[in-house]
């Protein structure tokens, strides 16, 4: 009974409350250091520790004498080493799940614009970096960027990140209600576990919501993958919906009056879709992230896809050889033409959707391309020889004119190449009449091709 007695006094509600306080600080620094350099750094100073108390239970003086002066600055050598994270730690437990980052009223409609142009572009393979900035000013990202102070619609939001848009690269940025900016340029993540395995638009997503409370859509260029940035992790979305049902939970306030219940509600929502994610990590196979798995798995595909094309690609190539071997003038006009053959697929469409029989019509269109430029070219021996020896180069030249085109025309649904730059105006040939490059004298021992081909037609 005693015993009992004096362990109650012990345990005391203030106790309880004491230790689980120091466990949630312990456990907040732990996982915010996991995985972090930070984290070698303190395993160097726990040995250096180590060693202090055991030089000074063993007595060896000097050792003793070296690190207790380290220590002495201890304080000062932690602030410098750890900055970033003592910042990182302290806005973290400057924020919580309460804090929110869009307009109860305004915010839903922003969300609807905000995954409809993500739906969108992700159907289009079009990257795409959207940060939602909460209580944690992102002031200083602004000044490298683009100020915009726009409205969120779908169709602005679609067109900053066309690739042909001076503003697509780098990340938008919503303040309160508004695109406050584009461009923005964000840290990368200082974890290796995402800053290894990612590419740099992901882990500027992942960088920028450790540092900050910021949340991050992200659109993947290579998978059409949407996937939200928050708290230093990144989960991948099944789909539109689903990043519109997660943007809710984590930016629009709870309840118009937002009272304590939906303040636990949010909490509890929150939570749960972090142990989710945790739980996920844990599980997966290889202890690959889901969005690890995926880009494999995509890049599988391409791999195959790209070794089916060249196979076909050769077959085309020599099937075209065998047919230029008939005519020895086809084949010195349109000897150049098989090399220029490159099958170009539209940004827009999506590797799984290509199926072999789409393949096998690329192939065919190519060698009836070909087909045709080798007929053009037959029709050319009718012509008048003496008018083709000054046409000749033209000629070659609109060949592999017409076979770019045919490359083009295989695949020119929605496709933008950025208009080709119009030829440079002619340079200058002279300054006060003196020649800047001597005209090259054309040497007339050289044969022309034409004429090759001609001596060759008499033998
Ligand atoms: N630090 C950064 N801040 C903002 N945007 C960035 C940053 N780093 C890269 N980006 C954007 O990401 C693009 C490059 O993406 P990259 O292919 O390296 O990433 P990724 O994670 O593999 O994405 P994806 O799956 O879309 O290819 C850049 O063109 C740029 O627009």
């Amino acid at each position: 009974m005693n015993y009992l007695e004096s362990i109650k006094t012990i345990i005391s509600w203030k106790a309880i409350l004491d230790i689980s306080l120091v466990a949630f600080l312990l456990y907040q620094i732990i996982s915010l250091l996991k995985g972090t350099r930070a984290a070698q750094v303190l395993i160097g100073m726990l040995v250096i520790f180590i060693t202090y108390v055991f030089s000074s239970m063993l007595q060896f003086d000097t050792l003793h004498w070296i690190i207790s002066k380290f220590y002495s600055s201890f304080i000062i050598v932690v602030i410098v080493l750890f900055q970033d994270d003592i910042r990182r730690l302290l806005t973290r437990f400057g924020r919580g799940p309460f804090t929110t980052g869009l307009d109860s009223v305004s915010g839903t409609n922003i969300i609807d614009e905000i995954t409809n142009a993500a739906k969108s572009l992700s159907h289009e393979r079009i990257g795409a970096l959207i940060v939602f900035e909460r209580s944690v000013g992102l002031d200083k990202l602004y000044d490298h960027s683009i100020m915009l102070d726009a409205v969120v619609s779908e169709q602005l939001l679609s067109s900053i990140f066309q690739s042909f848009s001076p503003l697509h690269d780098g990340a938008v940025i919503i303040k309160k209600d508004r695109i406050n900016c584009a461009s923005a340029q964000l840290p990368l993540s200082k974890n290796p576990r995402f800053s290894k395995k990612m590419g740099t638009r992901h882990s500027a997503a992942v960088g920028i919501s450790e540092e900050t409370d910021a949340v991050v859509l992200v659109v993947s260029e290579e998978t059409g993958n949407i996937s939200i940035a928050w708290e230093g992790n990144l989960q991948r979305q099944s789909s539109s919906e689903a990043a519109r049902k997660m943007l809710s939970i984590l930016l629009l306030p709870r309840g118009q009056n937002s009272n304590i219940i939906y303040w636990i509600e949010n909490f509890v929502l929150f939570k749960y879709h972090k142990f989710i994610l945790k739980l996920k990590s844990i599980f997966s196979s290889n202890k690959i992230q889901p969005f690890d798995n995926d880009r494999r798995k995509s890049n599988d595909k391409s791999n195959s896809l790209q070794k089916k094309v060249s196979s076909l690609e050769t077959l085309a190539i020599q099937q075209a050889e065998l047919s230029m071997q008939q005519v020895e003038y086809e084949n010195k006009i349109a000897s150049n033409v098989p090399k220029n053959i490159h099958i170009r697929f539209p940004r827009s469409s999506k590797i799984k959707d290509i199926k072999s029989s789409d393949i096998q019509f690329i192939s065919s269109n190519i060698l009836n391309k070909h087909q045709s430029l080798n007929n053009d070219s037959n029709n050319l021996k009718d012509d008048d020889i003496d008018n083709l020896e000054h046409e000749e180069e033209n000629k070659n030249a609109s060949g592999k004119n017409k076979a770019l085109k045919a490359i083009a025309e295989i695949a020119p649904e929605d496709r933008f190449d950025p208009p080709i730059p119009k030829s440079p105006p002619p340079r200058d040939v002279s300054i006060g009449g003196i020649p800047l490059d001597p005209p090259i004298e054309k040497n007339k021992n050289e044969e022309t091709p034409l004429e090759k081909i001609k001596k060759d037609d008499k033998k």
